[in-house]
């Protein structure tokens, strides 16, 4: 199975960084991992709403330039649909069973996705109603990743 995590903008924390680097490890031992950073666009507060999409849509551009047409693309939206661990971790089993083996997440920069991307996801995923910073949502999701290998190889790891 081949995983990739598409993220915009460098990740600049040191701890941020260190438990990326754990999960991705962890996961190398049971699939090939890939994480994409692509340059994000200033996006100060005064910015008008066009501006705004201009920011999305460039950034987005960059997002869909590294995606493949057999990509399965999850894309991580507040208002996307939200499921249990386990039903997640059912959900990339079931992907790889049938014929999806190349799973792309991707998460957007401080103002979201654009709707391109939004329209070339297969699916989308939410952590719940509140806003992350994108940075602690790789974490997250490199975590759930991980998790999700665990929950389908029946390790203890999940409780
Ligand atoms: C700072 S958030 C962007 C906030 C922006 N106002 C929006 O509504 O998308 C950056 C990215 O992190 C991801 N993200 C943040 N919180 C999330 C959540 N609760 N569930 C899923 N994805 C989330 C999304 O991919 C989002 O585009």
């Amino acid at each position: 199975m081949n995983i990739k995590v598409i993220g915009v903008g460098k990740l600049k924390e040191k701890y941020f960084k260190a438990g990326i680097a754990e999960y991705k490890k962890r996961l190398d031992k049971l699939a090939k991992v890939l994480i994409i950073e692509v340059g994000d666009e200033k996006a100060p507060e005064s910015l008008s709403a066009a501006e705004m999409d201009q920011v999305k849509e460039k950034e987005g551009g960059r997002i869909l330039a590294k995606i493949k047409d057999k990509e399965y693309v999850i894309a991580l939206a507040i208002e996307g649909k939200q499921r249990s661990s386990e039903a997640f971790a059912k959900e990339i089993a079931d992907l790889g069973t049938y014929g999806h083996p190349d799973i792309t997440f991707v998460i957007g920069g401080s103002l979201g996705l654009s709707p391109a991307v939004m329209a070339r996801a297969n699916d989308t995923l939410s952590f719940g109603k509140l806003t992350m910073p994108h940075q602690l949502m790789r974490l997250v999701l490199m975590e759930q990743i991980y998790r999700a290998f665990m929950i389908n190889t029946g390790s203890p790891y999940h409780k």
